[in-house]
């Protein structure tokens, strides 16, 4: 558990967000007035149904979606006051992104992946500093591979990986093991655990997962776009039982 849960600095912060989804029948309301900090070095999860607007959140929260109203705080700067060649800048530069399907270049070696982040921002890369992020996770001898030639979990921690290089503030992670095998799974959230505790990062996690939530320092449950519940130091049952509190 690290320490700065209890300092509980924010590393992003949303005050009132809302958003909202046309349709033919008119705007179809997805966040309410959501108020919601993720704490500087800890990991987060979000939980919640289908449909409840956890990835709606993360979008907002990672300045890929601007909301309809309310504000988002990364550190001192407002996303919401940003235009989109600052938007651009900032998540090139200042937060990482974990995905479920992974998103890694097929035609790129696991090396030019994890280079690229670097070389988007016009940066030098050291092949010094790519093969360290990927000894981090695990694969120093795979950098010559594709990613077809690699197993899920590694084509996810080759994805972490890349996410390390450009050394965010914040790392999102969209279901990270919602395409792994459970062995797979676990040693993604050991990695993203690691992030935390020995790369001093923080992470916020969408999640359907219970045992992946139990490796969050803290969970947040979302329901219908309101945030219905938090669990701090979740065990994976406790945040199961919660979930069928919600999703009776
Ligand atoms: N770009 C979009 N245009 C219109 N509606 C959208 C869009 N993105 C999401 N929605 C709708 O907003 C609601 C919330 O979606 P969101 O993906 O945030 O939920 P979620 O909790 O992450 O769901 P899941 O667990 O199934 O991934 C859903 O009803 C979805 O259909």
């Amino acid at each position: 558990m690290s320490l700065a849960t209890d300092i509980q600095v924010p590393a992003v912060q949303l005050a009132a967000v809302s958003r909202s989804y046309p349709s033919q029948a008119g705007p179809v309301p997805v966040l309410h007035e959501v108020s919601l900090a993720f704490p500087a070095r800890s990991l987060t999860a979000v939980m919640g149904p289908s449909g409840s607007g956890k990835t709606t959140l993360l979008h907002c929260a990672a300045g890929l979606e601007q909301p309809d109203s309310g504000r988002v705080l990364l550190g001192d700067t407002d996303l919401t006051a940003c235009d989109e060649r600052e938007l651009t800048r900032i998540r090139r530069g200042r937060v990482g992104f974990v995905f479920q399907q992974f998103n890694l270049l097929p035609m790129l070696t696991v090396y030019d992946n994890v280079a690229l982040p670097l070389r988007l921002q016009g940066g030098r890369v050291r092949r010094a500093q790519i093969v360290d992020a990927l000894g981090r996770v695990g694969l120093a001898d795979k950098a010559g591979r594709r990613p077809a030639q690699l197993s899920g979990g590694q084509q996810q921690r080759v994805a972490i990986a890349r996410t390390l290089v450009a050394e965010p503030e914040i790392v999102f992670a969209d279901e990270p093991t919602g395409s792994l095998d459970r062995q797979s799974g676990r040693q993604v959230m050991a990695l993203l655990r690691d992030v935390v505790d020995r790369a001093g990062r923080t992470v916020a996690m969408v999640t359907h997962d219970p045992a992946a939530a139990a490796c969050a320092d803290r969970v947040v449950f979302l329901f219908d776009g309101r945030i219905v519940g938090r669990l701090d130091h979740p065990t994976a049952e406790a945040v199961a039982q919660q979930l069928s509190v919600w999703e009776r």
